[in-house]
Order: structure tokens, then C-alpha cells, then sequence
């Protein structure tokens, strides 16, 4: 980077320019001349140059910055009515609602008949409704905290960025020459429309040479070089452009470009700064961090799947990459902690893997098993022969191989076997209390437990994190995690989300306390302490992302069709045969399945599948799935009707439904599923013939409905 001649170009001149790239509809570069225009003090009509800068904002899509100067003018000239209407418009792309709607009122109070405003309002009014008071802001549930190692990965990725160097400007003693500066910028702009970004380039590298201390003009370069892949180059151009003077567009820019060098840690620091300067838009910039984030993170992940993941308003959201016609397979997982659910801890199974080793006495039931003699003969012959591993300290958790028994030892066990743990034999006690209480049909155990999902998952998810950071301090040469190795360890889970309204800790106090007493007295001197948000985060982390799932061959359906294929076997077996037999069924936290999120007309389905050799999950499509359509699964059952399905999800997970099965189909005959007028008591709205899940008002209605989209979801 070379210093230079600072030469200011007047403001006159940089209003020319911007109004020339405006009449050639280049509304960034206009905004930039206008930029330059209205910093300088010199110029006469401050809020006229802030009006054509917003409109140039506004056109295209920053409506954050429009709002802004919006608000400058509006301060100046209150009176402008014009000004609220675009001011409603911003606030209503920005989704920030509520101010909209007071803008749009604003601007009433001047012009009452104002067809336009009135319009806008009602626009707003339909959204508030729309959204019905939900609360999820996946930007406040995820951080822009820094990754263990992220310090050591910025240091590397400066050390490559370095290498790419900068670019080589002379000295400038001579005063830019205006004339020829405004004709290159014509031609720039003239270029950008003809969409022939080589010579744009050209033109800008020589206006460059001409005026180097207009940032503007490297800004532009750099964005063009980027557009054409020529990421170094832009690199360059970006850097050339001092800390102090970078604008919000400036920080985005040289993040997607550090993104785009697989500098992406480096793309997340330029990303904060975005956040940190970017005022109004700063929502806009936060949401880019997640994406860059999101990316550096589940790429490696997805790459061989048929799926990316990626950042929008509803937090992580999977994609397809291509295709894909109904039941095609996208991707299949293996869980990261599992835990058997406690309806099912009758059922002999893998603690480790979660392989069934149903036994066949659980199978057909002692009496059948100990009176049938046929059955056992063939129980004998066909019933598939497990050796049981059990702990040999405790004895209490049972594995299918001794490398599953090794493997749980590692992973969790060492700290959660009653050899090591006495505190743990209460979770046990619980567990097998609260499934005598679900059989029961008591789905809340007062003060003790409430969730679906069994309260060892917990212990398991503590468990691993302790036992990876004592590798983690193994491994470095230390005998106790520390601080460090504890947030190495900690960090995967970071991925799942946590979000939630009831307050768990107080809710279940019982079940803190027996965690507090099982995590509190670890050998080696290890600690993890359970605060009351700690214990909160992760019972979220896991009310949020669990997934059921079991062993997609249990031992009885090899038996099933071994005593098949033998017809004697059969006739004597096949009435004993259960159509709903005893499952081992496990609940368990996948990276990738823990970013689709929900929809009532959902385009694929989990299944039970074997991965590597173990049970875990596959996702399958449903119907066809279009490259970059979001793909999604339900977390109800999607049979119920509208009503319980919102108020289910709403209760578990804290949203309000928004998909297009939730937007085109009612509730009952009280009111139309379009247009929301209410019936009266004694002429009730009829329902669509076909699903019977809308009501209309009228003919008219039902097409309009039909034609937005209930067509897609109505299915008789
Ligand atoms: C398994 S996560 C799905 C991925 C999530 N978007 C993320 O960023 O991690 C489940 C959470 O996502 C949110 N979610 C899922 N589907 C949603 C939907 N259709 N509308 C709003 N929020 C949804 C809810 O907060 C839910 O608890």
C-alpha cells in the first residue's frame, strides 16, 4: 500500500458524476458520488443529495441505508410526505413491522385520503397478523463468539492473504484531471450497463491511476473483479482502501472475498467489523456472518451428500444441490450421543451403537417363550445368536461387541458407571420410575422430569464433554483439561440450536440436583459445574434437535425370515408373530438433520438406516425436490389438523407455523381461510370439497386461495 497525494475532487463535479450514473440506472456507483458529495461541507442542498442517495439506496435493496437518510431529510423537512411512505416501505422490507406502521400513520396525519400510505398500512397489518407474535430470531441464538483455534487459523490465513500482496500505484503529484476522470467514469458506468465488466475494469483501473485516493472508484473495481471470480485481484483492490475510510459495504465486500480465498475465519472478523459499524444494518450483516459461518462449518460435512447448508431468516436451513425425484436418499448420518428412550428400557440393546439384542423371551413374552416348545425349537434354529458385553464394572449397561464396550468406556461411560459414579444409580432410579409413570399415561413428573426425551441424554452429552477434554488434555501433554480444553471440547455442540421459553432449571429442579451430584464429584480432579443456564442451554439444545431412531434390522426380522422360508416353522411361529413388536428405541443429536427445519407439507422423511455398519439415519425425499429448494421434515404428525399441529409446535418448539399447508388450509367453517372474514352463527362458510381443510366465503375466494397456493396442499 503507497501513500499519496490526497486531492480532493469539488463536490459539483461528484455530484455530475453521481447524477450520470444514475440516469445510466448504476444506482451503487451513483450512491458513492452522492457518498462523496454530501461529506463535503461545500455543498448547498445537504438533504436534496441525501434524497438522491437514498433513492439509489432504495432501488437497490439497502433499504437500511434509504431508511437512514430517509430519517436525515425527515428531520430536516417533517412535512415531506413522501418521505414516510418510503420510510414504511424500508421498515416493511427490513421486517421491522411495528415501526412501518407507525411511519405509514406519520405520513397519514399530513395527507389523510393518501391511497399509497393506506395501502402500505394495510400490507403491514397483514404481516403482524401473519407472523402471529413469534419470537424467533435466530440471530440473537447465534453468536458471533470465536471457535476454539480460530486465533491460530486467522494467523495462517493472513500469512497466505500476505502472499497475494497489493497493488502497485505511483505516486501522484499532479492534480487528477477532472475532464478526462468524469469521461473514464462515463465509460464505466456505460460498460457496467452493456454488461462488459472487462472494460468497466479497465476503465476503472485507469480513473484509478487518475484520482487513487477516490476509495469509491477501488470499491467498485474490487466488486466487479469479484463478480468475475478474480478474487486475488480483488483482494488487492479491497485492501487498498484504508481501515478508517472502509464503509459497511466495503466490509461485506472484503469478507465475501476473504470467503472466497477460503480465508474464512479472516471473512468472519471483517464480518463483525460490518456488524459492529453497521448501524440499521446491521441485522444484514450478522445474517452474512452466519452464512460465512455456516459454511465454514457443515461444507466439509455435506461435501459427498446431495444437501448444503446455508443461513436465512429461519437460522440454518438445508438446501438440495440438485433434483431430486420422490424417494431419492439425500444423505445419511450417524448420531453424535444417543440414549435409549425410557418407554423402552425393558428392551435389551446396544448402549454404544443402539443395535436391538431384543431377546426372543422379550419378543414373545415369557409365557408364550417358556409354554411354546415349538417356538423355542425354533428360537434355537433361526433366532440370531448376540453375545451380550456387559460392563465389567458395573454391569448395569450392556454392549453388542467389546469394541462397543471399549468405545462407550472412552466416550461417556468412565464417568457415568456406579463403579466410578455413585450418584448415577439415582438417574437410573428415576428413569425406571418415570417409565412406570408413562405406562401410567403421566407424561410430567412433578418437579423430576417433563420432556419426551430421557434425562440420560443429558448425563451423555456432559459425559462426552468431559471425556473429550481429558483426550484433548492427553493430547497436549496435560493431565487436566483446562479452560481451553474444555471449550475445544464443548464446541461441536455449539452447531445445535437452543431455544426455548419455559424455565427448565425451575421447572425440574429435582433433576438439576441429581446432575449437579453426578457432575460434582469426578476423579482427576475434573469439574463440570451445572448452573442453572448451563443446565437450561443444553435441555433446549436438546428439546430442539433430537431425533428418534432404532436398529433398522432388530435381531426378530432376520428371524422372521428365516422361520418364513421353512413352511412348518412358519404355521407353528407365524401366529405368535407381534404387529407391533417390543423396539430398543433410541433418541440422538445428527449434525446435518439438526438444520432442517420443520414443515407440515414436508419434502422428505427420516429413516432408520445403517451407517457404517451401525443404526442411525438417512433422509429420503418425499416428492421431487428442485436443486437449491429447501428441503424439510416434520416434527409432529402431520395428519392433525391445523389448530393442534400449530399449538404442538408452538408448545415444543416454540414457533408459530408458517408453511403453505399452515397458510392455505383453516381452522373450521367460523371464518374464510382467504380473505378471514368472519360467518355469522346461523350460515356457516362451506368447505372445500376436496380436503375439507379450507372454508370459503365465496366462489371468488376459493380461486384466489386456490391459485395462491392451496392447490398445492390439498389433497383429498
Ligand atoms: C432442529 S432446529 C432446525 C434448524 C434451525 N433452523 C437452526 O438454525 O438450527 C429446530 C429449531 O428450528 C426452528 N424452526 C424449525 N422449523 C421452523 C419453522 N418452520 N418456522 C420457524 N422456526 C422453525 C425452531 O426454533 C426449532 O426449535
Amino acid at each position: 500500500m503507497q501513500y499519496r497525494n490526497k486531492m480532493a475532487t469539488t463536490s459539483d463535479v461528484l455530484l455530475r458524476y453521481g447524477d450520470d450514473a444514475y440516469n445510466v440506472k448504476d444506482f451503487d456507483i451513483a450512491a458513492s458520488f452522492y457518498s462523496s458529495a454530501a461529506t463535503q461541507n461545500v455543498v448547498s442542498d445537504y438533504s436534496e443529495i441525501l434524497k438522491k442517495r437514498s433513492k439509489c439506496y432504495y432501488k437497490t435493496g439497502k433499504y437500511a441505508r434509504a431508511f437512514d437518510d430517509i430519517v436525515e431529510i425527515l428531520k430536516i423537512w417533517p412535512s415531506w410526505t413522501e418521505g414516510y411512505i418510503y420510510a414504511g416501505s424500508c421498515l416493511t422490507y427490513l421486517k421491522d413491522l411495528k415501526n412501518a406502521m407507525l411511519m405509514y400513520t406519520r405520513g397519514l396525519n399530513l395527507d389523510h385520503g393518501n391511497e399509497v400510505i393506506q395501502k402500505g398500512l394495510l400490507n403491514v397489518k397483514a404481516k403482524l397478523s401473519e407472523n402471529g407474535g413469534t419470537t424467533y430470531d435466530p440471530l440473537t441464538l447465534c453468536t458471533q463468539d470465536a471457535y476454539p483455534g480460530d486465533e491460530e487459523l486467522v494467523k495462517m490465513e493472513q500469512t497466505k492473504l500476505d502472499k497475494i500482496g497489493s497493488v502497485e500505484i505511483p505516486e501522484f503529484l499532479n492534480v487528477p484531471d477532472t475532464l478526462k476522470l468524469r469521461g473514464l467514469i462515463q465509460s464505466v458506468c456505460k460498460h457496467k450497463e452493456d454488461g462488459d465488466y472487462n472494460l468497466a475494469e479497465s476503465s476503472l483501473v485507469a480513473a484509478i491511476r487518475e484520482d487513487a485516493d477516490n476509495y469509491s472508484l477501488c470499491h467498485v473495481l474490487a466488486e466487479i473483479l469479484y463478480q468475475k471470480n478474480n478474487h486475488e485481484k480483488a483482494f488487492q483492490y479491497c485492501e487498498m482502501i484504508p481501515k478508517h475510510l472502509r464503509s459497511f459495504d466495503t466490509w461485506i465486500l472484503g469478507s465475501k472475498i476473504r470467503h472466497a480465498l477460503n480465508a474464512h475465519v479472516s471473512a468472519e472478523l471483517w464480518l463483525r467489523y460490518a456488524t459492529k459499524f453497521g448501524g440499521k444494518r446491521a441485522e444484514e450483516a450478522a445474517m452474512v456472518f452466519q452464512d460465512v459461518r455456516v459454511q465454514r462449518l457443515y461444507d466439509p460435512l455435506t461435501s459427498g451428500t446431495k444437501v448444503n447448508i446455508r443461513f436465512t431468516e429461519f437460522g440454518r436451513t438445508m438446501h438440495c444441490t440438485e433434483e431430486l425425484n420422490k424417494g431419492a436418499y439425500l444423505f445419511r448420518e450417524e448420531p453424535l450421543i444417543i440414549a435409549q428412550t425410557i418407554d423402552t428400557l425393558d428392551v435389551q440393546a446396544c448402549g454404544h451403537c443402539g443395535k436391538s439384542m431384543i431377546t426372543a423371551e422379550q419378543y414373545f413374552g415369557q409365557g408364550v417363550f417358556r409354554q411354546n416348545n415349538q417356538i423355542r425349537a425354533a428360537v434355537e434354529k433361526y433366532w440370531p445368536k448376540k453375545t451380550v458385553y456387559s460392563c465389567e464394572k458395573c454391569e448395569t449397561e450392556v454392549y453388542c461387541s467389546k469394541s462397543c464396550r471399549t468405545g462407550a468406556w472412552e466416550d461417556y461411560h468412565q464417568i457415568l458407571c456406579s463403579s466410578t459414579n455413585k450418584n448415577i444409580d439415582k438417574l437410573h432410579h428415576v428413569c425406571q420410575q418415570f417409565k412406570k409413570l408413562r405406562e401410567e399415561n403421566c407424561r410430567v413428573w412433578d418437579g423430576v422430569w417433563n420432556a419426551a426425551f430421557s434425562p440420560m441424554t443429558l448425563a451423555q452429552l456432559w459425559a462426552r464433554i468431559i471425556c473429550d477434554a481429558k483426550r484433548i488434555a492427553k493430547a497436549r501433554g496435560g493431565t487436566t483439561p483446562d479452560r481451553r480444553d474444555m471449550a475445544k471440547a464443548k464446541a461441536k455442540y455449539r452447531r445445535f440450536i437452543a431455544y426455548g421459553s419455559a424455565r427448565n432449571a425451575r421447572v425440574v429442579p429435582k433433576m438439576m440436583a441429581i446432575m449437579r451430584e453426578i457432575f460434582s464429584d469426578l476423579a482427576d480432579g475434573v469439574t463440570m459445574e451445572i448452573t442453572d443456564k448451563e443446565f437450561e442451554g443444553r435441555y433446549f439444545q436438546i428439546a430442539c434437535n433430537i431425533q428418534e431412531f432404532a436398529d433398522p434390522e432388530p435381531p426378530y426380522k432376520s428371524f422372521v425370515a428365516n422361520a418364513k422360508a421353512k413352511p412348518q416353522v412358519w404355521a407353528c411361529v407365524s401366529p405368535h408373530i407381534r404387529s407391533e413388536p417390543p423396539e430398543a428405541t433410541f433418541t440422538g443429536l445428527f449434525m446435518l438433520h439438526a438444520c432442517m427445519n420443520h414443515s407440515c407439507d414436508n419434502n422428505a422423511e427420516v429413516r432408520d438406516r445403517f451407517v457404517d455398519g451401525r443404526p442411525g439415519i438417512a433422509l429420503q425425499t418425499k416428492k421431487t425436490i428442485a436443486a437449491g429448494q429447501e428441503v424439510t421434515i416434520s416434527y409432529i404428525d402431520n395428519q392433525m389438523c391445523r389448530q393442534d399441529r400449530q399449538s404442538w409446535l408452538y408448545q415444543s418448539y416454540n414457533f408459530w407455523c408458517m408453511c403453505t399447508k399452515c397458510q392455505f388450509e383453516g381452522d373450521d367453517s367460523t371464518s374464510c381461510t382467504n380473505c378471514k372474514k368472519q360467518a355469522s352463527r346461523d350460515k356457516l362458510f362451506p368447505a372445500c370439497s376436496r380436503c375439507h381443510h379450507a372454508w370459503y366465503c365465496s366462489s371468488h375466494c376459493q380461486k384466489v386461495a386456490w391459485k395462491k397456493g392451496h392447490k398445492s396442499i390439498c389433497n383429498k
